[in-house]
């Protein structure tokens, strides 16, 4: 017979505030599984991504919670993710596929792959399916960062692409034989594109991480409006100039109404190996202004390292090289605070903010 009263757990559970969405877990409907077997509860808190960053946050909120309940002597809380999708409003879906997030960046050359990269191993590491769709015309070198070697596999009408490092990729360098300057003019970019959202077999994956082509210009546009994205995040490095580059990209997503995720500060500053002194190559905190200023959220920070250089030329992207590292660690919270905006915009709980600024 039950010592502990269920009425009592789940009026306990009730006052647990999920912190995203600012309602309680019992209202969200996250609680599943809810078992008492004398002074022994158990149950499941169903999360909205498997890359959730605020699991150890709820767990402990819980059982502080559930400390006000008589008779229990011991809790199990497990995890579970349904991940959410986006709406894709008034474009067909990649089949398969929950959420497309752009990678985009005002010019080239501020690290918008690797970002893409190693974001999408930080997603997958924390337990999401995640693939790439390289959409770099000027430079498509996602399989080279990830050391696949392999090409897609062409089952009936379906294109199979390859994965490395857990990650499935699909690239506008397949298309082509090395060396060959890729000259795309709009009406083939368009055709490649959409053979890219329907004719490849994806696979179920809750995030495609879409690296764009660096620019703001016609092509770019193109491509948001063609790829049914659900959110898109701007790399940036944070000199002066940045601000300007990111209003751009803003801009440019703000026209074909995707919603922006936020802003990653790449190459933020350098410590040298040597003497471990700092210094801030490109100045400091660009991102983050830009960010204040465009009124979206500030994903994080990445610094210049020599390893995450290596690790791009090497195959073996630093979130895989180095698993347990600091750098590997910022690529972890920045995927966290990424997929919960994801869930946010998703769920249409708080309206991701978009700045009205000029083009
Ligand atoms: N945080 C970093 N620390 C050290 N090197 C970096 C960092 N980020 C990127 N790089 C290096 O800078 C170079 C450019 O990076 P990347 O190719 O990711 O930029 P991009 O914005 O995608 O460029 P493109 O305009 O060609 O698409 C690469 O050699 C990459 O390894």
């Amino acid at each position: 017979m039950s010592t502990v009263s269920e009425e009592l757990v789940w009026s306990a559970l009730g006052r647990v505030i999920e912190p995203d969405f600012k309602k309680d877990l019992v209202t969200l409907k996250m609680i599943e599984n809810l078992k008492i077997d004398g002074g022994n509860l158990s149950f499941t808190i169903v999360l909205t991504t498997p890359a959730c960053p605020l699991k150890d946050e709820m767990k402990n909120a819980c059982l502080a919670s559930l400390a006000s309940v008589p008779g229990i002597t011991n809790t199990e809380i497990s995890f579970t993710a349904r991940t959410t999708g986006g709406s894709f409003t008034g474009k067909t879906p990649i089949p398969g596929v929950k959420n497309v997030i752009a990678v985009s960046s005002g010019k080239g050359g501020v690290g918008k792959s690797t970002t893409s990269v190693n974001l999408a191993i930080a997603l997958s590491q924390m337990g999401a399916k995640v693939g790439i769709m390289d959409a770099d015309v000027y430079g498509p070198n996602i399989p080279m960062m990830l050391g696949i070697t392999d090409t897609p596999r062409q089952v009936d009408k379906k294109l199979f692409p390859p994965s490395g490092h857990g990650i499935t990729v699909m690239s506008m360098a397949f298309m082509v034989p090395p060396g060959t300057p890729l000259i795309w003019r709009g009406p083939m970019l368009h055709g490649i594109i959409q053979q890219f959202c329907q004719d490849i077999a994806w696979g179920d994956l809750d995030y495609l991480v879409v690296d764009m082509p660096p620019g703001t210009g016609d092509a770019q546009l193109s491509l948001a409006q063609l790829v049914p994205l659900s959110g898109a995040i701007i790399v940036t490095t944070p000199q002066e100039v940045a601000l300007s580059d990111s209003r751009r990209g803003l801009a440019m997503f703000q026209k074909v109404n995707v919603p922006i995720l936020g802003i990653v500060e790449n190459m933020s500053s350098f410590v040298c190996p040597h003497c471990h002194e700092e210094t801030d190559i490109f100045s400091k905190g660009g991102g983050e202004k830009a960010a204040h200023e465009l009124h979206v959220p500030f994903l994080g920070r990445i610094p210049i390292d020599l390893s995450i250089r290596e690790g791009g030329d090497s195959g073996h992207p630093i979130a895989v090289a180095y698993p347990e590292s600091p750098l590997t660690q910022s690529y972890r919270d920045i995927a966290g605070k990424l997929a919960s905006a994801i869930s946010i915009s998703n769920a249409g709980a708080i309206p991701i903010q978009i700045g009205n600024f000029g083009g």
